[in-house]
């Protein structure tokens, strides 16, 4: 009898002891860790991995609630073995981050954490092929980070199978091949710029911009250029497999069908061109025209140039056709003739018409911007209006030096900003990087700017009613200078709704009530786009409405989840010494997209907290990429100064989530 109850006694004793000693079975964090940090070298910065009491305190890990979930590893200057089966240990591990930092050879074998929902391994020097399955079965994952390595062969088919990736970084690495199928293809972040990538990008990702795919010298199809399909190389992806004799049959028939198309594109562009030719030669004439609405003088008048230079001479000055009325005193050493001999070429074309960089010889280089779109004014009321834009003076306000009247279109001259827009810095790629000190000397030359106006407007809703990233224009040190402010009550209404930045707030699409914070809404886009280098999707002309919250939704998305430090652009993420400022930046700009216009800032808080920044974080202020709970509690010392971030609640309302 005793005998059968045996086998019985053995199992309940050991799964008693197992529950009693846990710690005989299984380390806990903290020894896992330890052993985690043995197999890495140059790890002095992990040091205060001692106490066990305190673990959320040990440098680099990730806790909420004081209970860790991730590593975040960067600029620590470590190297050596990432020993993947330590980690497999820690189960609650979701986020793992060792960027910027030395470690080099092959990916270690990630695939076993399974539970990894953001992988950063960017700006080390791995290097190699990823094999194929190299992510299987990572279904959580949601961030790939892989940039800044020396990563070769494809990118492997496990990579592009996964189903919630939202973030892929794989830039300035080897990667070759072509291109595969994403599973996921709508991203947030998609970047493979810079690799040796070939072949046909899928249509699934025509919609990417095209600076994810620059620096690819092989690569073609939407974004970048059309393919020139030849015979003789395959888009195929190399690794798919080998064609059948039906799918040979397949692809000569498509083939066919492409020649048949590009004999019929080449026809229609060879007519285009002879017609362009024609027209263009009798616009040779009609050049001024488009450019200052005047009677032309076909002796005077030139074409554009090439390079889009352009003769602004014509019989500008008959009376009829107005004249120039300059509202600075100190602006007289050039007159209308002056400026229309100036050679000109055009700097862009925004949503009232184009904008021309006119050289005055002998003179100085002034901005001629057309605007229709304001008929809806009487003569008297916009020179008024005009004589007190003109008067106002603050160093980051651009001059209005000028303005010529016609009923149906105005043309205001400013002065030339050296480095042109903030927007062409921050989406431009023209070699410039806007580093952490310059962005926050805009921001703050920007804040004084808009309130400045905010004092000169004091009853108006919209004092700028126009401020985003094209219109704050550089000077040779990069001092911001708003433009094309004050000119709401100039604007026809229909115009101002389709187009002007404020008209993108959620009071105004939702409710059409600007009211004295719209302009700080904007101000807050701003400098989220400035801190994130995302271009708000609103800026777009694509027709009537479109709010500017995509931006700030997207923000307060990243910021509900653990990895606040992915916020920042990447050419600010490395910056040392000033991340507890950023974040401070970073609350301020999504206090001033608090869609409750209660909560929102004023334009007097938000320059004031603006003011309080510095480059570098005070000593006593340590500082590491944190968690949402870190924002709530970091980083800024006025406890009245609370934060909250768009609610489910506002963004149901809209029916706005992009996560
Ligand atoms: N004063 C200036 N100095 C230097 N560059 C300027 C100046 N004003 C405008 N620009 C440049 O000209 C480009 C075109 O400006 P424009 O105002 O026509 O377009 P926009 O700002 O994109 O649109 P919108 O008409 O909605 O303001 C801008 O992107 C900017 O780079």
């Amino acid at each position: 009898m005793m005998a059968h109850k045996k086998p019985f006694f053995y199992i309940f004793t050991f799964f008693m002891l197992s529950i009693c000693f846990v710690p005989i079975f299984g380390d806990t964090n903290g020894q896992i860790l330890i052993r985690f940090k043995g197999f890495l070298s140059n790890n002095n910065a992990l040091n205060n991995w001692v106490d066990e009491s305190n673990l959320c305190n040990w440098s680099g890990l990730l806790c909420t609630n004081n209970n860790f979930y991730g590593l975040r590893l960067e600029n620590m200057g470590l190297g050596g073995k990432i020993d993947v089966d330590t980690l497999f240990e820690l189960t609650n591990l979701v986020s793992f981050s060792v960027m910027n930092n030395s470690f080099e050879g092959p990916m270690p074998e990630f695939k076993k954490l399974v539970k990894l929902r953001g992988l950063f391994l960017s700006n080390n020097k791995f290097s190699g092929e990823i094999l194929d399955n190299g992510f299987e079965g990572m279904v959580n994952l949601k961030r790939v980070f892989l940039a800044g390595n020396e990563f070769n062969g494809h990118i492997p088919f496990s990579l592009a199978s996964l189903t919630r990736l939202l973030d892929l970084d794989l830039h300035d690495n080897s990667f070759g091949g072509n291109i595969p199928e994403f599973q996921q293809n709508v991203f947030r972040f998609f970047d493979l710029s810079n690799n040796q990538l070939e072949g046909q990008i899928p249509i699934s990702l025509s919609n990417e911009p095209l600076t994810s795919f620059s620096g690819n010298k092989g690569l073609c199809g939407k974004p970048l250029n059309p393919c020139n399909i030849s015979p003789t190389k395959s888009i195929v992806h190399p690794n798919s497999p080998p064609s059948t004799q039906g799918n040979r049959n397949k692809h000569k028939r498509l083939l066919r069908v492409l020649i048949v198309v590009l004999a019929i594109v080449l026809l229609a562009s060879i007519v285009a061109l002879l017609f362009i030719q024609s027209r263009r030669r009798r616009r040779s004439v009609k050049q001024l025209k488009p450019i200052l609405g005047l009677q032309q003088n076909s002796q005077k008048t030139q074409s554009f140039k090439e390079t889009q230079s352009i003769d602004l001479a014509g019989d500008f000055s008959k009376g009829e056709n107005g004249e120039l009325n300059f509202v600075r005193e100190d602006r007289g050493s050039f007159d209308l003739q002056d400026l229309l001999r100036a050679s000109a070429e055009v700097l862009g074309s925004g949503s009232f018409g184009s904008t021309y960089k006119a050289m005055i010889s002998n003179g100085p280089i002034v901005v001629v911007k057309r605007f229709r779109h304001m008929n809806n004014v009487g003569k008297n009321e916009f020179f008024e209006h005009m004589e007190k834009l003109g008067s106002l003076k603050h160093p980051n306000l651009l001059p209005l030096v000028a303005f010529y009247y016609k009923k149906e279109e105005k043309f205001l001259v400013y002065d030339y900003g050296e480095n042109g827009s903030l927007a062409s810095h921050l989406h431009g790629r023209n070699g410039i990087v806007l580093n952490w000190s310059t962005r926050l000397k805009i921001i703050k030359g920007v804040a004084r700017g808009l309130s400045h106006l905010y004092e000169e407007f004091p009853k108006q809703n919209l004092p700028h009613g126009h401020l985003k990233s094209s219109n704050v224009i550089l000077n040779n040190s990069f001092e911001p200078l708003l433009t094309e402010y004050g000119l709401i009550p100039m604007t026809n209404k229909n115009h101002a709704q389709q187009f002007m930045a404020s008209y993108k707030s959620p009071e105004v699409t939702h409710f059409d009530r600007p009211n004295g914070k719209t302009d700080i809404w904007c101000l807050g886009i701003l400098i989220l786009e400035l801190l994130t280098g995302k271009f708000p999707s609103n800026y777009l002309r694509h027709g009537k409405g479109g709010e500017s919250s995509d931006l700030a939704t997207w923000v307060n998305t990243v910021v509900r989840e653990e990895w606040t430090g992915e916020v920042f652009d990447k050419d600010i993420m490395g910056t040392r010494n000033g991340e507890g400022e950023m974040l401070k930046l970073l609350r301020i700009g999504m206090f001033c997209c608090e869609w409750s216009v209660e909560r929102r800032l004023d334009w007097k808080d938000a320059l004031a907290k603006i003011e309080e920044l510095k480059e570098k974080d005070s000593e006593d202020e340590s500082f590491s990429y944190v968690s949402e709970g870190d924002l709530y509690s970091k980083g800024v010392t006025d406890d009245d100064f609370s934060f909250s971030v768009v609610t489910d609640s506002h963004v149901d309302k809209i029916g706005n989530v992009t996560d």
